[in-house]
């Protein structure tokens, strides 16, 4: 599937913005839409793999959750290609699944291949086996507000003790001012990769009621609630931050 495309979509004026969706025209662009808009996006998902490197017991499953176009998944098959562990990749997006499925049969090492499983469907539907690693990048932000804290529930029950949990997301801030300039310096941060004023206002506005972010001590809260002994922010860069969560041993 050859079809990394640079993002046009919200390039020309539009008369009424819809929604933003992970349809077919945002999968054909999607690792160029990511790479520019999300600062930390190449760091965070080079880390993923260090980590399964440092704490995955040897055999043990990985699940990355809202996969895209498998970012996460074949950082960790390329860095662990001579390790076993079975990893599964889910995304709700028939045309994210489609992209990730071509690019792990291109990229991953092939010793590695058949223990890397794909599903389309929901998050907040699937029936988890028990894990050593979660990575959730930047999809929890996805979800009802009000569903995240039993997905995270889930997540550490599924985890064996000494697993771990990567939570990436988009953040906001309190108090309002701080906001306010953070969220300006990363309109910056994408005027720089090249985005117009157009392009990064009408895109604003097609993730107003779809992407709703939590501040971090909300996030660490959750994760508190959720049965985690440590939780930390290992990496922020302006409105985007990680969270590294290890359930006890
Ligand atoms: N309920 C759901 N169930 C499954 N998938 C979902 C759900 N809701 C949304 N998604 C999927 O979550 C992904 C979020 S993008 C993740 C980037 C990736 N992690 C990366 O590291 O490249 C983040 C972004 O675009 O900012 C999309 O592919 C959705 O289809
Ligand atoms: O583009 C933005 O402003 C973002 O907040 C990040 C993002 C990246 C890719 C899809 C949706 C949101």
């Amino acid at each position: 599937m050859k079809d990394a495309q640079q993002d046009h979509i919200y390039a020309t004026p539009q008369e009424r913005i819809s929604r933003f969706s992970f349809d077919e025209r945002v999968a054909r662009c999607f690792p160029d839409m990511i790479n520019r808009s999300v600062p930390g996006y190449a760091q965070i998902t080079a880390m993923c793999a260090l980590f399964a490197e440092r704490h995955l017991r040897p055999g043990a499953h990985i699940y990355d959750l809202g996969c895209s176009h498998g970012a996460a998944s074949l950082a960790i098959c390329e860095r662990l290609a001579e390790r076993p562990f079975t990893l599964t990749a889910v995304d709700l997006s028939p045309a994210m699944v489609a992209r990730a499925r071509a690019n792990l049969a291109a990229h991953c090492p092939a010793a590695r291949l058949d223990d890397v499983e794909l599903i389309e469907g929901d998050i907040l539907a699937l029936e988890y086996r028990t894990a050593g690693m979660i990575v959730l990048n930047f999809t929890l932000q996805f979800l009802p507000p009000e569903r995240r804290a039993e997905l995270l529930e889930r997540l550490f029950d599924a985890l064996e003790p000494g697993g771990v949990l990567v939570l990436s997301e988009k953040v906001r801030f309190e108090p309002e001012a701080v906001e306010r300039e953070i969220f300006d310096l990363h309109h910056d941060f994408k005027r720089a990769n090249g985005y117009s004023q157009l392009e990064i206002s009408q895109k604003r506005s097609a993730l107003e009621e779809v992407m709703l972010t939590d501040t971090l001590e909300i996030h660490h809260q959750r994760l508190e609630e959720a049965g985690f002994a440590r939780h930390f922010t290992w990496f922020q860069y302006l409105n985007f931050a990680s969270i590294l969560a290890l359930k006890a041993s």
